[in-house]
């Protein structure tokens, strides 16, 4: 049996699928967690990665590896190959007045039309523009900049700072693909614009070579195949073969929404990010900042577990008697208010209850989500049924909640690392050169049963927090 093994290097743990070539058959899997904070070390990736293939039973039998992973985050290398301070994450805001910084600079019409996307505080451009404003010596000293996936891959095949790496710190073997290319907001359809680059680090550096969907990065130094790799949701779609008409909702760390196109978007709103996808076509794209981790909070606040949580949810009405979550726990990237805070409103005594809070955050969580599908289609794309997917989703009442927040019907596909198994397909289109079609089994189509007041409420509430 020919085996290809898919990674899913998130913001909270790495996740390993290990998976039969020629069937798509789960062979074995394995996880490790990742730091907390929103500036991390990537030296923990790194061990995360090598203990979750160790948790899936090491490498023996793989022939290919792709590694997909968290977007955006900022990996500043020196000439020497080492990281010159812990990795701004996605979910940082301090970059936040460098994007409106480099918007006044450049436009949002003209960021919008050259990269697709419009700065705000998660992509990597105006976390180098921080770093150029508030940590000059190390932004001086940048001699390339990696994503997280970027780096993995580097590392995985043998490159890294001296002593540390068999092959030593080639900069110009860094490599990425145009999925993830496309969360750092200086790079579009021509390639890198490095005049945007410039901008934002104050000089020129080395950008990972981007490859094409099916193209090797290389090999380990044990001669295993390695994959371009993916940003972790164009590695969710391919995992779950999106296709026209599926609006993939991934309930994470981050609350994402999105789908595959033909063509490119491009909103000078800069609500809807017009990434690429892993297939060479397109991803357009909402995240908010606040999503699984708005029920880990109210699950501590109420002492229970996400079983118990999801119970007390489901005990209430729908629209949770009037109390309202806007989520802002973390500030909120869509909409763009970083510096925004979450608010209850609508209390009163009658509503104040175990069950209307753990309801009111599954609806706040998913009302941020319904949002961003309008947006989404507002740029053209069609929504036919909503694949429900995250660790969130597993959750009873978000399955519920979701029938009666969302328009469209929910499906949820079967538990799965469907992150992990993009890459995991992908490594098997490169070892084979062909795109594998592998079965999923895509879940049942729950009946949709749309609570307008839910949004309603929310959408009042959401306008007196802004
Ligand atoms: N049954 C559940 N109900 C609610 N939240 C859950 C449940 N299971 C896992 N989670 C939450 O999902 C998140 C992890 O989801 P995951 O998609 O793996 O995130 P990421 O890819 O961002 O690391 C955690 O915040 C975890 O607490
Ligand atoms: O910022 C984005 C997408 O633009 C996030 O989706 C990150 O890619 C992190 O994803 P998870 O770790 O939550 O899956």
């Amino acid at each position: 049996m020919t085996l290809v093994a898919g990674v899913d290097s998130s913001t909270q743990s790495c996740k390993v699928v290990i998976r039969d070539a020629a069937t798509g058959a789960l062979v074995r899997s394995g996880r490790a967690s990742h730091p907390d904070g929103t500036e991390v070390d990537p030296a923990a990736w790194w061990g995360a990665l090598l203990t979750a293939f160790a948790d899936a039973g090491g490498f023996d039998g793989v022939e290919a590896i792709s590694i997909a992973g968290q977007q955006h985050g900022m990996v500043a290398l020196d000439a020497d190959g080492r990281v010159i301070r812990d990795a701004l994450l996605w979910n940082d805001t301090r970059s936040a007045q460098a994007a409106r910084d480099l918007i006044d600079e450049v436009g949002a019409e003209a960021y919008s039309r050259r990269t697709g996307v419009v700065p705000v505080a998660s992509f990597t451009a105006t976390k180098l523009r921080w770093l150029r404003d508030a940590e000059t010596e190390h932004a001086a000293r940048v001699a390339a900049v990696a994503l997280p996936h970027d780096w993995l891959t580097w590392r995985l095949r043998g490159y890294g700072p001296a002593g540390e790496s068999p092959l030593g710190p080639v900069l110009e073997e860094l490599t990425t693909d145009r999925s993830d290319a496309s969360g750092t907001a200086y790079w579009g359809a021509d390639g890198y614009d490095r005049d945007l680059l410039v901008r934002a680090l104050g000089h020129d550096a080395v950008l990972p070579r981007v490859l094409g969907p099916g193209e090797a990065a290389g090999r380990t130094p044990d001669g295993i195949l390695v994959g371009p790799g993916a940003g972790d949701n164009a590695g969710a779609a391919l995992g779950l073969d999106a296709a026209p008409g599926d609006v993939v909702v991934s309930i994470g760390t981050s609350g994402t929404v999105f789908a595959v196109t033909d063509s490119p978007v491009a909103d000078p709103s800069g609500t809807v990010a017009g990434f690429a996808d892993a297939t060479g076509r397109f991803l357009p794209l909402i995240a908010t900042l606040n999503a699984a981790r708005v029920l880990d909070a109210t699950a501590g606040l109420l002492g229970v577990d996400h079983a118990e949580l999801g119970r007390l949810a489901l005990e209430a009405e729908p629209g949770a008697s009037g109390a309202v979550l806007v989520p802002y726990f973390e500030g909120e990237r869509t909409p763009n208010l970083p510096e925004a805070t979450a608010s209850f409103s609508g209390l009163t005594l009658a509503n104040t209850t175990r069950p209307s809070i753990a309801r009111a955050a599954v609806e706040g969580l998913l009302c941020g989500l319904a949002d961003g599908l309008d947006a989404v289609r507002a740029q053209g794309v069609e929504a036919r049924r909503i694949l429900l997917i995250g660790g969130a989703a597993q959750n009873p009442a978000v399955q519920l909640a979701a029938t009666q927040v969302f328009d469209v019907p929910v499906v949820v596909p079967a538990p799965g690392e469907y992150v992990a198994d993009g890459a995991a397909r992908q490594a098997a289109w490169v070892r084979s050169g062909r795109r594998p079609t592998w079965p999923i089994d895509a879940g049942a189509r729950m009946p949709t049963d749309t609570r307008p007041e839910i949004r309603r409420r929310y959408a009042e509430a959401r306008e007196a927090a802004g």
